[in-house]
């Protein structure tokens, strides 16, 4: 089993003409809900690249939504693609978390979050989940959810001798200590260049996952957005290009590399042979717009 502990929230996307100034009031276009949140866009690129073959991982979420509309919704989204929810608390009084986002012609974005219920996720309901944990083969991690949370969540994996990979996105810095028990770190760049207490400017990707390596974490995979990753592995250094595809909208490529990763470990490929598996399912989601809705299915990929 794949356990994924993070945020769940629903993205607000709104096409407008350009940016408003500020006090201006604009007509925008198309508006569209669309499930998102890191976490829950792992958990769904996680259980979509398992695939629904006999003997595919199962997938599970912990997690926080409220009691509004949008959390059953966002519930009833994970439940479609499979993934069990008996660890996804219904918080009473409290919002579901959205991303407010703005697209505009030229593609640009500009995305406000507010946490609502992600900001309540607490070490008791990780504690809670503990037997659910148990269960696990990976735990995959990021840190749209309280810093104490993540942090309490990866020591408890960890002593439960769980294969502990990290999603160190928004780019924050981490306590001391915590990259020692991370077994697959997986930044971007500028995540990269935050935790190793650098410059993203210039900064060169195989000297970053070398500085990370170097603070604890066995294995740092840099994803480079259209230049691929750089992987510095238990055994080497290694860069893999990417895909070559006309993005249209790269929302969520990072999750859903992951997603193909993960699953891809989880199912007894090597490291390369699932970094090789989520770039292809990342240059599939930067074909089509979206969250969620462009995470592909395994067989659409093969
Ligand atoms: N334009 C692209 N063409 C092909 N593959 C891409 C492109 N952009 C991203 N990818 C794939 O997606 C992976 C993750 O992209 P990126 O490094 O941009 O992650 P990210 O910054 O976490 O993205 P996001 O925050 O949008 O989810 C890349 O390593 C690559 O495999």
């Amino acid at each position: 089993m794949i356990v994924v502990i993070g945020s769940i929230n629903m993205d607000l996307v709104l096409r407008v003409p350009r940016m408003p100034l500020p006090g201006e009031t604009l007509t925008g276009g198309a508006f569209r809900t669309i499930p998102g949140g890191k976490g829950a866009n792992q958990a769904v690129a996680c259980a979509r690249m398992s695939g629904k073959v006999a003997g595919a991982q199962q997938v599970a979420m912990v997690g926080c939504v409220g009691d509004d509309a949008f959390g059953a919704t966002l519930r009833a989204a994970l439940v479609g693609d499979g993934i069990i929810d008996s660890h996804i608390t219904t918080l009473p009084g409290v919002a579901s978390g959205i991303a407010s986002i703005l697209v505009d012609d030229n593609g640009q974005n500009s995305i406000v979050i507010a946490g609502g219920a992600n900001d309540l996720l607490s070490p008791a309901h990780i504690d809670a989940a503990q037997g659910l944990i148990e269960q696990a083969d990976i735990v995959v991690l990021q840190l749209e959810t309280p810093m104490d949370t993540v942090v309490h969540a990866i020591k408890l994996a960890r002593s439960l001798g769980k294969t502990v990979v990290l999603n160190p996105a928004p780019a924050a810095s981490l306590p001391d200590g915590v990259l020692e028990l991370v077994d697959y770190l997986i930044p971007n760049e500028i995540e990269a260049a935050m935790l190793a207490g650098v410059s993203p400017d210039g900064a060169d990707a195989k000297a970053l996952a070398a500085a990370l390596q170097k603070l604890g974490s066995d294995n740092v995979i840099i994803t480079l957005g259209s230049k691929g990753v750089h992987a510095a592995l238990y055994g080497g250094d290694y860069t893999f290009p990417a895909e070559v595809v006309q993005a249209v909208d790269t929302t969520a490529a990072g999750d859903t590399f992951i997603g193909g990763f993960v699953a891809g470990l989880a199912s007894g490929m090597d490291e390369a042979e699932s970094i090789q598996q989520g770039q292809r399912a990342a240059a599939w989601s930067v074909t089509k717009p979206g969250a969620q809705t462009s995470i592909p299915h395994l067989h659409e990929l093969f």
